[in-house]
């Protein structure tokens, strides 16, 4: 018969892979509510005459994220808002 063994490193790695999965998981919920959201504000911007997109509030997005996360976190949030309104 063999013995499988796991090592304190590798238990470690798996442990923590499941709660990076967890996150993960959490984090692509949260993305589908924003995006749910951002469709209703831009939905009645458009159908009370206005645009799709909003240069400036996409401005405010972009800043706070470099603020939290620094130069990365602008291309996320470039890459969110790409999610939320579609490619401009
Ligand atoms: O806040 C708005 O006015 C939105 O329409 C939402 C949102 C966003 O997803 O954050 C989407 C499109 C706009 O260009 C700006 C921001």
């Amino acid at each position: 018969m063999t013995t499988v063994t796991t090592t304190g490193a590798e238990q470690t790695i798996a442990d923590a892979r499941e709660r990076i999965d967890a996150l993960d998981d959490r984090i692509i919920g949260l993305i589908q509510e924003r995006m749910a959201v951002s469709a209703v504000v831009q939905e009645t911007r458009i159908a009370s005459g206005g645009r799709r997109v909003h240069l400036s509030r996409e401005m405010e997005i972009l800043g706070r994220y470099r603020e939290a996360l620094g130069k990365p976190g602008t291309a996320f949030a470039m890459t969110l808002l790409e999610l939320c309104r579609g490619r401009i």
